[in-house]
């Protein structure tokens, strides 16, 4: 999948291309380049005052502090190894390639802002963090909350969202917030977002460094302004980015490490004095504006204000608040009456003036903003390979040397996109429902959609709550004509409108409410006639389980179960069989795999245009994921789950594509008899409105819950989409917007698992999930029991496996309280507490050892931090 801001020119195509014109592997370099002095005072050790944990790293950053040349490295060999590095701090895959673009940019034109980030603890994961969230949404603007994550993807991703807002609304506003490491260059964001056509603004505000004019107090922070422009030169457009402030503070910290002056007037001491020492700015003083003036101070006040204020990033206290944030504004020159074209040809108008100005006597060429990086950037593209400075390049070596092995998903050196749907580069099939929209209601954000549906009922009283039908029967007109309704089992106003709405929420043509999501499932399965063939996967839920195995049979139709996570297995089975029905779940229920359902849908069609493919969406429903749209013709969500979300209704509903498939659908439903009662669908209308308010809070519960339970030594394996050690995360990501609440883990002791369910006291112990409560259960004696023991064994559904349904409440609660139990259960079997390791089998005993391993690896980081 090719991200809408994945189109840089030093992608790892072209990277590749350049890299093949050197010999690969490194050779060192005589005589000094600018690359060198830049990156050689940052071998040096120096204690410094305590900063931020990065800066302070960059000035404690490893090597022997004795001089040292730079070498010469091959482009892709600098990428594959940095990539690698990034690897072992343990972002996924796709975040690692969103640090590695960001960071080559600046590498790539010289800037400091580059690869020394990954040695120097610049990208280090915050303990806290749970993933970014878009907390308000418009068509215009949004807001996300980087929940503590990496400044550099929190910032992509609004990137991203802005010029998709832009483009589909004429203009995108994205703020953040809560992010307290580097974005790196400001300058790539924009010239990302330029390259799709549109202007980019960028603001990033920081902590306390800057003195506002005529201040003693550092207030601002260097307080950055970026800004993009498109040319007719689509891959090349204007980039120009300046800092608000004299001095950078990298440029200080490297300055004090070199013992070496800083220049006159761009800071001063703690008393107000202008200094050119590092050490008494660093000790109270402040770095000034970049003009020494007010006009400094107005740009570095404006930053602060758009990328603080506005953004609900930290406003005092910001260093130790550790709430920084951005802005990023996209406008699509349309909106002014352009076409793209006549934009940018104004564009090169106003830079071909500029350069052609008549230089002052003592001046060189006149250059554009961002030249003089270009020519840099162009220089080593050319050359295929880049200087580094040889300590850097040896930590980066060293590091890389630790990443685990790649998978395919690890080798993308050019990041994917990270949840939005984009218009430019993404497939229009991607699930995650969309976060940018025109205006009217088609282009309703989810919050909106969710709160108000159309009504086909078009009841006269325009009641808010819409009414109940509690009723069997209707009185018709007349003995030989119908009205819209005669008998509730045919149709009813009240299930009409639940209808009617999931079809919108799932973007479906025909939408169906019945008493269950078994109902919904069968229902489906009235497509298939005897001696055809049904493919479906082997984690899946007990209930569906049940029905393909010991009802469908009944009736000769053939069920072929595959191993849905391997695609070579998937495509192999869909060549195989002439499918008639392909059955999906994403995630599975109940070990949480997540199956790429593009990739099957398309294989699946590709094989057998005729197949119809369903997707159980119950886990994720459509406020995370749409499988329409991702190539599905059905989509089911059991309403019983998080659509009415309060554990009071039995409910599942269906969406269709194609008139076809929903007559069928609804001929089966009324002669059958199955559809849903007023009553739950009524209840199901109320729940759909708080709907993603629950999930949100219940996926960011289950986060939670999963990153407690993965370092609990009782347990050997947590099932959780939302993990980065999750085999399909990025999948999941791409797919959907959240990761809902659903989680299972392994104990491989089934008493150990028995004792947590039955100890709990805030988990009930239930099947089906969803719920405001938090709910737990072992699926093997539950939820799927249906299943034989032996074929449940066969598919690895192991009995000591527990499920858990994380519910609204306080997360800190919810965990203290599987705490207790797990710490007990501990305490009584071995005689030890929970943090020393009792006798376990070798499987535990490893995945205990690659934890520690990683804590230890946390634990030196920490001490080289603190050095
Ligand atoms: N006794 C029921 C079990 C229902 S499980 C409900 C739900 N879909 C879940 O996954 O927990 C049965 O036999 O079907």
């Amino acid at each position: 999948m090719t991200s809408l801001l994945s189109s840089s020119s030093f992608s790892s195509a072209s990277a590749s291309a350049s890299a093949r014109r050197v010999a690969r592997g490194v050779s060192p370099l005589r005589g000094s380049s600018s690359a060198r002095s830049r990156s050689s005072s940052s071998r040096s050790r120096s204690a410094a005052r305590p900063l931020l944990p990065s800066l302070q790293a960059i000035m404690n950053s490893s090597g022997s502090g004795s001089s040292s040349s730079d070498v010469l490295v091959d482009m892709q060999e600098l990428r594959d190894t940095a990539l690698d590095a990034i690897r072992t701090i343990g972002y996924s895959a796709n975040d690692a390639a969103v640090l590695l673009d960001v960071m080559m940019y600046a590498q790539m034109r010289g800037n400091n802002q580059g690869i020394i980030k990954i040695t120097t603890n610049g990208l280090a994961r915050n303990e806290d963090a749970t993933p970014m969230r878009v907390e308000h949404d418009t068509a215009t603007c949004a807001r996300i909350n980087g929940n503590r994550e990496v400044g550099m993807a929190v910032l992509y991703r609004a990137t991203e969202m802005a010029v998709q807002k832009a483009k589909s609304a004429g203009v995108g506003i994205v703020g953040t917030h809560n992010t307290s490491t580097s974005t790196g260059a400001l300058g790539y964001y924009c010239r990302q977002a330029a390259k799709q056509g549109v202007i980019c603004l960028a603001f990033a505000q920081s902590p306390e460094f800057v003195a506002p004019y005529g201040s003693k107090e550092a207030l601002f922070g260097t307080n950055p302004i970026a800004a993009g422009f498109p040319t007719s030169d689509t891959s090349s457009p204007l980039v120009m980015d300046l800092a608000t402030s004299a001095y950078a503070l990298f440029g200080l910290l490297e300055a004090k490490t070199a013992g070496r002056k800083i220049p006159e007037g761009v800071a001063q001491d703690a008393a107000g004095r202008v200094t050119t020492d590092p050490s008494e700015v660093l000790d109270g003083g402040a770095i000034r504006v970049f003009d020494g003036g007010h006009k400094g101070s107005s740009l570095a006040l404006l930053v602060e204000l758009l990328g603080g204020a506005l953004t609900n990033a930290a406003i005092e206290d910001k260093k130790a608040k550790k709430s920084w944030g951005n802005l990023v504004v996209c406008i699509d020159p349309k909106q002014l009456g352009w076409t793209a074209d006549e934009f940018q040809r104004r564009v090169d108008t106003v830079c071909r003036r500029v350069k052609k100005c008549e230089p002052l006597p003592d001046h060189g060429e006149i250059l554009l903003p961002g030249e003089r990086g270009d020519r840099v950037e162009d220089a080593n593209e050319r050359a295929g390979s880049i200087e580094v400075e040889a300590n850097l390049w040896k930590d980066l070596q060293d590091m890389a040397a630790k990443a685990p092995p790649r998978d395919s998903a690890d080798s993308a050196t050019a990041p994917s996109s990270i949840f939005a749907a984009s218009s430019g580069g993404m497939p229009e099939s991607n699930g995650a429902p969309s976060t940018s929209r025109g205006t009217g209601k088609d282009s309703w954000g989810m919050d909106t959609r969710l709160v108000h549906p159309t009504d086909p009922c078009d009841d006269p009283y325009a009641a808010v709550a819409p009414p109940l039908y509690q009723t069997a029967t209707f009185k018709q007109p007349d003995a030989v004509s119908m009205g819209p309704y005669d008998y509730t089992r045919s149709g009813n106003p009240t299930r009409a409108q639940l209808e009617h709405h999931i079809a919108e929420l799932e973007g479906g043509d025909r939408g169906f409410a019945f008493a269950s999501g078994m109902a919904a499932l069968t229902a489906v399965t009235r497509i298939v006639r005897s001696g055809e063939t049904i493919l479906a996967g082997d984690d899946i839920y007990g209930g569906t389980s049940r029905l393909l195995g010991s009802v469908l049979p009944k009736q000769d139709i053939n069920v072929v179960h595959v191993v849905m996570s391997d695609l070579d297995a998937v495509e192999s089975a869909l060549n195989k069989n002439k499918v008639k029905l392909l059955m999906l779940e994403s995630p599975t229920n109940p070990r949480m795999q997540v199956i790429d359902l593009q990739r099957i849908s398309a294989m699946a069609k590709k094989a057998n245009p005729d197949t119809v493919i369903c997707v159980d969406n119950s886990i994720m429903a459509p406020v995370y994921q749409r499988p329409l749209d991702l190539g599905a013709d059905v989509s089911m969500t059991s309403a019983t789950k998080f659509i009415a979300g309060h554990s009071d209704v039995t409910a599942g509903l269906l969406t269709t594509k194609g008139k076809e498939l929903g007559d069928e659908i609804y001929f089966h439903q009324n002669s059958e008899g199955t559809a849903a009662s007023p009553f739950d669908c009524w209840l199901s209308i109320r729940g759909i409105k708080t709907m993603k308010l629950r999930m949100d809070k219940q996926s960011d519960n289950a986060m939670k819950i999963a990153r407690f339970l993965e370092k609990h030594p009782l347990v050997s394996r947590v099932h959780y989409p939302g993990l980065e050690t999750h085999a399909n995360h990025d999948v999941q990501r791409r797919q959907a917007s959240g990761y809902g609440s659903l989680l299972s883990f392994n104990t491989h002791d089934v008493n150990a698992s028995r004792a947590i369910c039955e100890k709990s006291k805030l988990f009930k112990i239930t099947v089906s999930f969803g719920s405001v409560s938090s709910l737990i259960s072992m699926p093997c004696f539950m939820s799927h029991a249906s299943i034989p023991a032996e074929v449940r064994a066969e598919r690895g559904l192991t009995d000591d496996l527990v499920r858990i349904s994380a519910g609204i409440e306080d997360a800190e609660d919810l965990i203290a309280d599987l705490k207790e139990v797990m710490d007990e259960y501990l305490m009584e079997t071995t005689g030890k507490p929970a943090d020393v390791s009792a006798s376990r089998s070798v499987e535990e005993l490893e995945a205990r050892e690659s934890w520690l391993l990683e804590r230890i690896r946390e634990l030196e980081s920490k001490v080289k931090t603190s050095n």
